[in-house]
């Protein structure tokens, strides 16, 4: 499958901001460097115009003008690059995430092993190490989780490392939901993760859940708020990311309608992760 890799140039604060608005379009992978950024999508879910648009809006950034110069890459070499660039991290100085190539780290309680692929959730991005944080704060003994928009798996892998009994993880990406698959199976989960192709009607039929993790985007939060309020027991936690702090108050207004009470949340390069309960 071939993929659009969008190169962006832009100083830091500004990079924020263009990920957090390309994240709105099909774009669900970014890798940050020392120019800016590198974005990716399917070809076929890529919209010129509408990025052209959204770099054209910052075109006077006091800090410099951005930069973006698209080209078409195909998944083998995405994943070399990926696999090249991929270093191990700690977040919330406990889990360690790796790749199978790397070390481990026996001295930290929690170690996830990440075959990075095509697919969001390596921890290096700030809203996955934020849900990870937020995961930790929050009890998953013996509890029945949903991990929407999965990525790699890696929430729904550390949602087992901190006790779940099973977890649900579904992703509209068909590679992804494959990834996580995988990712399961490198770190001996697989028998409490499923890992299953679509969006929220994936779901028909399911019974509630204990707790639910959905790191997305914005839009498709606020489209599914009230789904994710069927699908969650009384009292039940939901973390959301994927949004930046610009947009807190959208998703606060839009879960506090559904019926959700406002717990906490945490911040980190403008991204944010947040808790509600069902009340
Ligand atoms: C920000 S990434 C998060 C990945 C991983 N959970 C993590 O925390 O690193 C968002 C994921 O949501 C998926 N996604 C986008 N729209 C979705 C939808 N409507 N329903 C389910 N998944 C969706 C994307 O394919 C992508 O893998």
């Amino acid at each position: 499958m071939d993929f659009i890799e969008l190169r962006v140039t832009a100083p830091a604060d500004l990079a924020d901001i263009l990920i957090a608005e390309l994240g709105q379009l099909s774009f669900d992978t970014f890798e940050e460097n020392e120019q800016g950024f590198c974005a990716y999508a399917t070809e076929d879910g890529f919209d010129k115009e509408a990025t052209q648009a959204i770099i054209d809006k910052y075109a006077h950034w006091p800090g410099g003008m951005p930069v973006a110069e698209s080209r078409v890459i195909t998944r083998q070499n995405w994943n070399t690059e990926w696999e090249k660039n991929f270093e191990p991290l700690v977040i919330g100085e406990q889990v360690s995430v790796r790749a199978p190539f790397h070390e481990a780290r026996p001295d930290l309680p929690y170690d996830i092993v990440i075959m990075p692929r095509m697919s969001f959730g390596t921890g290096h991005h700030n809203t996955t190490a934020l849900m990870i944080e937020n995961q930790l704060t929050v009890d998953h003994q013996g509890k029945r989780v949903l991990d929407m928009g999965c990525g790699t798996g890696i929430l729904a892998i550390m949602a087992v490392h901190l006790g779940a009994s099973r977890v649900l993880a579904v992703d509209v990406e068909p590679w992804t939901a494959e990834n996580a698959a995988d990712n399961a199976l490198e770190n001996h989960v697989q028998d409490k993760v499923e890992a299953r192709l679509g969006d929220i009607t994936a779901l028909e039929g399911e019974e509630p859940f204990d707790l639910i993790l959905a790191n997305i985007n914005r839009n498709v939060l606020l489209d599914d708020m009230d789904a994710y309020y069927r699908y969650l027991q009384p009292s039940g936690p939901i973390i959301f990311s994927g949004f930046y702090e610009e947009d807190l108050h959208l998703i606060r207004e839009a879960a506090e309608k559904a019926g959700f009470r406002y717990e906490s949340h945490r911040v980190r390069n403008h991204w944010v992760s947040a808790i509600f309960t069902k009340a």
